[in-house]
């Protein structure tokens, strides 16, 4: 069970599949429940086996942190080969023909959420560049498009799923910025070059500040489109809750406040995920 969990990154795969739904909420119009509950699991399913198929291509990097240390490719408890690959294949191919059934809308983002975070965050970026993780936030925004075009094709391309797409590519910088300074050492000895390592702690604190403060801005901004008080609610506590502990992590920079940075990043997501959600059931 913990295997399975670790492998499919499956509470990061809960948390992407949350996004579709809250993407599907907030978009105009309604559909039945069947088009959004298959998409939000196509979104789940390509999101697992996107993060199986960046342990196996990270099996040499995992090893060498140690927070990846214990992974299934990493010691060596599941063989890379041919077998996991198609196993792989078959989950991104199966969960982007499911969203197909819906509409080409929903199985375009469904596959371009695995291919930002597979291909151009993991193969392309992650060793490459500091801003790796800019562009592979992109990932987080195709996942409210995919459950927006569970609506309807035109609706992906409404003003409040766009605004929530907008919301979600400025979520995971600060989110990964924090979890990054408590990691620092280990990004360092794999050579990746993470903020934290090419820019210090320090300058990587205040991004993480500056980014909580654009995210808690950016995040008032579908009240303008038509969000009502619950999502208010939600986006403002979310919002002080994140920009408080980023403000910390800036003025006093250390695993502590980075990891209390990072846990606020979580709860501010979920804050504002529930509220869109039940803003629209209200
Ligand atoms: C390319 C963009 C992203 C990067 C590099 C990133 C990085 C990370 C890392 C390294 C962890 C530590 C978890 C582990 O040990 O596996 C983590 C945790 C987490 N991330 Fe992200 N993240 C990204 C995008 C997202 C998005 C878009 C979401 C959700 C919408 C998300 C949700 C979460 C959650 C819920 C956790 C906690 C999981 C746990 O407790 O195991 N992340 N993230
Ligand atoms: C629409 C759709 C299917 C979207 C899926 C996108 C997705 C799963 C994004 C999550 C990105 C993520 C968990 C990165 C982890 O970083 P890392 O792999 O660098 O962390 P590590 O050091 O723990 O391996």
């Amino acid at each position: 069970m913990r295997l399975f969990l670790d492998l499919f990154k499956l509470r990061i795969g809960f948390a992407i599949a949350l996004t579709a739904l809250a993407g599907s909420m907030v978009a105009p119009g309604t559909a039945g429940a069947w088009p959004v509950a298959i998409v939000t699991l196509a979104v789940l399913f390509a999101s697992a086996a996107a993060g199986a198929f960046n342990q196996y291509v990270e099996a040499d990097l995992d090893r060498r942190m140690a927070r990846t240390r214990g992974r299934a490719f990493a010691t060596g408890r599941l063989q890379r080969g041919p077998t996991w690959l198609a196993i792989i294949i078959a989950m991104a191919a199966g969960a982007t023909a499911a969203a197909a059934t819906v509409s080409f809308e929903a199985a375009l983002y469904t596959f371009l959420g695995a291919f930002t975070y597979a291909i151009v965050y993991t193969v392309w970026l992650k060793r490459a560049t500091w801003a790796n993780i800019v562009v592979g936030g992109l990932a987080g925004s195709f996942a409210v498009l995919a459950g927006a075009a569970s609506i309807s094709p035109e609706a992906a391309h409404a003003p409040l799923p766009l605004a929530f797409a907008f919301i979600l590519f400025l979520w995971t910088p600060p989110h990964f910025w924090s979890l990054a300074i408590v990691h620092r050492e280990d990004y360092a000895a794999a050579g990746i070059p993470m903020l934290p390592v090419v820019a210090g702690e320090a300058r990587a604190a205040r991004a993480v500040f500056a980014g909580a403060v654009a995210l808690a801005l950016s995040a008032l901004l579908p009240l303008a489109l038509g969000m009502g008080a619950i999502y208010a609610v939600g986006a403002i506590a979310g919002g002080v809750l994140f920009v408080r502990a980023a403000w910390r992590l800036a003025r006093e920079p250390s695993k502590a406040t980075a990891r209390a940075s990072f846990r606020a990043s979580l709860v501010q997501l979920s804050l504002l995920l529930a509220a869109a959600i039940a803003d629209r059931l209200a």
